[in-house]
């Protein structure tokens, strides 16, 4: 999968972050192509959001440098955010509005232009239960907003999204449902970043598998070997060791 001659839309390169003197990443380098799902694992507190963070331009590196499709978002913010869609943990949408006027609304923002017709099919696209698309989003479940959430990204024609923590809450099927939607994504081009602490979804989709701690990427796999390794076991025994250290 991991092609040399892959384009690489998320670049991650000895990027540095500080917070009044706490090294919150330190001199982590990374990459994802196109089509690619990277899975960003660490234990509470190692980096990861403070990682996309920086990679969406809501934070400045202290060194080093991101690039999200050759462009820099400490340089030019807007046109950074143009290539990429980002989907919290909690994704954060318009309770009173349905889930297609959410759709809409969003993508009007990001200056996309479609039909409502093209929108519905979006939604229709992700597998929106029909007789969601019309409700408001109060009623939705965390999976059902992930749905509207990875419509926005696809109207947009994201070239690369980042996940936080994707599947935390969602129920076994609608992990499933999940992770059938970015592979799908993936296999249309998107570069996928997510920052998950399921291993099993990591070592089930991801490309490639990173695992940071206190700051730093301490092991790194990627291609045949995600799916014959013990991912638990590796990633206790990198986040333990680096612990002691
Ligand atoms: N704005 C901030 N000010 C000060 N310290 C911060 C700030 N943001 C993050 N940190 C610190 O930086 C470190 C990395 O935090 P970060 O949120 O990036 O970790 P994480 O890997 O995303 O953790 P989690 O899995 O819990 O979300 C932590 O020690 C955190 O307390």
């Amino acid at each position: 999968m991991n092609k040399n001659n892959q384009t690489k839309i998320i670049e991650v390169s000895h990027l540095r972050k500080n917070f009044a003197g706490y090294q919150a990443v330190r001199d982590i380098s990374f990459t994802v192509n196109q089509g690619e799902i990277l899975a960003l694992l660490g234990p509470n507190g190692a980096g990861k959001t403070t990682t996309i963070n920086c990679m969406l331009g809501f934070l400045k590196p202290d060194g080093g440098e991101v690039h999200i499709d050759g462009i820099n978002p400490a340089k030019d913010v807007v046109r950074a955010r143009q290539q990429l869609a980002y989907i919290p943990e909690q994704v954060a949408l318009y309770p009173k509005l349905s889930g297609l006027e959410n759709l809409v609304y969003m993508s009007k923002i990001a200056g996309v232009d479609k039909s409502r017709e093209q929108f519905q099919q979006l939604l229709e696209k992700v597998n929106l239960p029909g007789h969601a698309i019309h409700k408001a989003i109060a009623g939705y479940s965390k999976g059902m907003k992930q749905k509207v959430g990875i419509a926005i990204a696809l109207a947009k024609n994201a070239r690369a999204l980042i996940l936080d923590e994707p599947t935390s809450g969602l129920d076994p099927s609608a992990s499933h449902e999940f992770s059938q939607l970015i592979r799908s994504l993936a296999g249309e081009g998107v570069a996928i970043l997510m920052a998950t602490h399921d291993l099993y979804r990591a070592q089930e989709d991801a490309h490639s598998v990173a695992i940071m701690n206190q700051g730093r990427l301490v092991h790194n796999i990627s291609g045949d070997t995600i799916q014959s390794v013990q991912l638990e076991s590796l990633y206790l025994e990198h986040v333990r060791v680096a612990s002691t250290c």
